[in-house]
């Protein structure tokens, strides 16, 4: 009796471990699929995965492929419906996939942009679909893929890239991998590609120019902040004329501050510098700007101040600027009213009701706020007609770490330009047009507009003469304003 009893036992047991061990697997369906969506009861999932499967057959029998689509993509933008689709899906399909968006929150995404990058120089001869692109007349064709699926095999895994731009219009780079290779894409594959795509960028680099749109875009096209083109202006250090001493000491500051990562860190420094750009127009502030970009391999952000509504907006725009670049503001003075009466004014604006401005203490805020150091490597660059018309605030040491005046044309200077659009390093005029120019103060914007021929070596004469009338030009009405000055009113 006691020994069927204890047998009866034994069943019993056994068949408590064997639910024991089944259950977890079936509470996480339950738990995962089913109960979210059709409640506790098993019969309602059955009849009503039974109904769906009805419609779908229906669907597929009674209407074309194109309205299929198009019902079951409108299906799928119900959040509830596509939640459940996902779920089905994610549970049959042995593959997973990770996207990269061209713009992630209003800002441009890099990661994307090295992935591109990446898939892009894959060229050999067995790809079919190519694109050539010549950023600039004189460079080499620069031939990239243009597929858009692409594969290629890592560490014996396939992998299969795909590039398209999603409901919304947004560029996206999709790569779809088997599930059971999830450690080697997201341990090594996916920093692999990044990493080599940014190098790929670096060495091919092309300095871009980006400039803020109106802030009403931002929403509307759900476009970035900023919009961009290459920058293909050919200014150099070389090609700048002014000082000489006064350019190497720019070009050693730069240089310094690009190489100068381990310095900055080690001072406890946000990594950027300000450089001021002050001097009358055509003195050449913003063909320095195009030579610093281009020395430095930076894109430039030329914000456009009167289109920022508040100081929120001007945050926003600056956060989304990225390492390795200029910021500039030209014209400062002009741009907003930043000068010293601008405290004045702003405590009347705020009594007025205009509190959405841009003011000088937000962008003081930016330039050595907080969050000043978001980004590294970051270059400011303000320029100004008008010195005097500006804050102190806005640019004492620290903020504007360097102050340079681009000032009216030195023979010095004119020996640049001379080389530059003429091809002279000597010329028997050059004895006269110095002693002009010690006398006259004309900008190297007029001066160029002077030496610009078609042929130099039979125009040369011809242009250095007509820069000589000029200059004398220029003297004699200097001298005239100058009579006029010291001669009584009446
Ligand atoms: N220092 C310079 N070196 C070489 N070229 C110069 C220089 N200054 C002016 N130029 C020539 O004159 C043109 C106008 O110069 P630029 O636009 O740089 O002047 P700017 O100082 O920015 O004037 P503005 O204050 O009006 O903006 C340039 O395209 C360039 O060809
Ligand atoms: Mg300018």
């Amino acid at each position: 009796m006691s020994q069927t009893k204890s047998r009866k036992d034994q069943i019993q047991n056994l068949h408590k471990n064997k639910t024991k061990t089944k259950k977890p697997i079936i509470e996480i369906l339950m738990r995962s699929i089913v109960k979210p969506m059709f409640g506790d009861n098993l019969a309602t999932f059955g009849s009503n995965m039974a109904a769906l499967f009805f419609v779908w057959s229906t669907l597929k029998r009674y209407f074309p492929r194109h309205i299929q689509h198009f019902l079951l993509s409108a299906i799928q933008r119900i959040p509830i419906f596509k939640k459940l689709s996902d779920k089905i899906l994610n549970l049959f399909s042995p593959y997973a996939y990770i996207r990269f968006r061209e713009i992630e929150e209003y800002r441009y995404n890099y990661a994307y942009a090295a992935v591109k990058t990446y898939l892009g120089a894959k060229v050999n001869s067995e790809v079919e679909n190519l694109k050539g692109n010549q950023v600039k007349e004189n460079t080499s064709l620069d031939l990239k893929r243009d597929d858009v699926k692409i594969e290629e095999e890592y560490e014996g895994v396939k992998m299969c890239w795909e590039l398209f731009r999603c409901a919304k219009g947004k560029k996206v780079c999709r790569l779809t991998f088997h599930r059971s290779n999830w450690e080697v894409v997201t341990r090594s594959y996916l920093s692999y590609v990044v990493e080599e795509g940014k190098s790929i960028e670096a060495r091919n680099k092309k300095v871009k120019l980006f400039m803020n749109n109106p802030s009403l875009h931002w929403k509307l096209s759900m476009k970035c902040l900023w919009s961009c083109i290459d920058f293909e202006h050919p200014a150099t250090f070389e090609t700048m004329a002014m000082d000489l001493e006064k350019k190497d000491a720019i070009l050693s500051d730069l240089l310094a501050f690009r190489d100068g990562k381990e310095y900055y860190d080690k001072i406890g420094k946000a990594w950027k510098r300000g450089y001021l750009l002050y001097g009358p127009p055509g003195t050449g502030k913003s063909t320095m700007i195009a030579a610093m970009a281009n020395l430095m391999k930076y894109n430039i952000y030329d914000l456009e101040l009167t289109s920022i509504e508040n100081n929120w907006e001007l945050k926003k725009l600056l956060i989304a600027t990225t390492s390795k670049s200029i910021i500039v503001i030209e014209d400062i003075d002009c741009s907003l009213d930043l000068t010293g009466e601008r405290k004045d004014k702003d405590a009347r604006g705020d009594k007025e009701g205009k509190k959405n401005a841009v003011t000088l203490s937000g962008l003081l805020n930016f330039i050595d706020g907080i969050w000043s150091a978001c980004g590294q490597e970051r270059i400011l660059v303000f320029t100004t007609n008008h010195l005097g018309k500006l804050d102190e605030a806005l640019i004492r040491r620290g903020r504007m770490d360097m102050h340079i005046e681009l000032s009216y044309c030195t023979f010095g200077a004119f020996k640049i330009l001379a080389k530059n659009y003429l091809n002279l390093d000597h010329h028997i005029l050059f004895g006269k047009i110095e002693c002009l120019l010690e006398e006259t103060k004309i900008t190297p914007a007029d001066v160029a507009e002077n030496l610009m021929v078609k042929d130099p070596q039979t125009e040369a004469d011809g242009s250095l003469k007509g820069l000589i009338r000029a200059l004398e030009k220029i003297k004699s009405n200097q001298i005239a304003l100058e009579e006029t000055k010291r001669s009584p009113r009446d």
